[in-house]
């Protein structure tokens, strides 16, 4: 599902964020992304997003080849990844279902069919009765809930996190992880970057570390 060839990103300044970076994800597996800030983290996921891409190597994402891909492109790319962020990203002047529906309204669903998809969106996150709040009220659990609705929505093949619970206490970090594993259950290839090693030492997932732009370990 995802490949990384031998994949170095030097930045314009000349900086390495990844060296000769090499693994490879199977379609439906879930795994963990670590290392130190500034190990890379970020960088792999924007090169996986086409955000970024590589100086040297290839980077393929369900058998194609990345930079085959031009940036006229690169949306349809997009469609088929979800993405969380740590800060959610919500609009704050719309309402939690709009937050989900409008990216596929921009994708050019049709109305009925595109709100029935939020809705079973927000049923499999659990914000169903929550869906005409303003995100501005809701927890800091609640929003990042509301910002993986919106990621899984569309349907990804593939599920990309960046550091998912930065801000939550750890009861509430297992219940996203909890939803990570539930998508990843039903086929979706799920990668997280994460520094939050306790968490991640309790659940049983690959755990791939970056140390200065270098896979250090691949393994459990
Ligand atoms: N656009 C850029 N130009 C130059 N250097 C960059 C750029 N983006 C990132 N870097 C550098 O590349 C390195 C890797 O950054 P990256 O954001 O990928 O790390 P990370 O592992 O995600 O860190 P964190 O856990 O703190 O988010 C860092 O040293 C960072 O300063």
């Amino acid at each position: 599902m995802i490949s990384f060839d031998n994949v170095t990103k030097r930045y314009p300044n000349g900086y390495d964020a990844l060296s000769q970076v090499d693994f490879s994800l199977n379609q439906g597996e879930m795994a963990f992304l670590t290392g130190h800030s500034g190990a890379g983290k970020s960088t792999l996921l924007k090169l996986l997003m086409l955000m970024e891409r590589p100086s040297n190597g290839r980077v393929l994402v369900g058998d194609q080849d990345l930079a085959t891909l031009g940036n006229s492109q690169i949306p349809f790319h997009r469609r088929r990844i979800g993405v969380v962020f740590q800060n959610h990203q919500l609009l704050f002047d719309r309402s939690v279902f709009e937050n989900i529906v409008l990216p596929l309204r921009i994708c050019g669903f049709d109305p009925a069919d595109a709100a029935r998809r939020a809705h079973a969106a927000l049923d499999k996150v659990g914000l169903l009765s929550k869906e005409k709040l303003n995100p501005v009220v809701l927890s800091g659990g609640e929003q990042q809930r509301v910002g993986i609705a919106r990621a899984i929505v569309h349907k990804p093949q593939l599920l990309l996190a960046d550091e998912p619970t930065g801000n939550l206490d750890p009861k509430l970090s297992e219940e996203v992880m909890r939803l990570f594993q539930q998508f990843n259950q039903v086929g979706t290839t799920v990668l997280i970057a994460s520094h939050d090693l306790g968490l991640i030492a309790r659940m049983p997932h690959r755990v791939i570390t970056l140390q200065q732009g270098r896979l250090l370990s691949d393994g459990k």
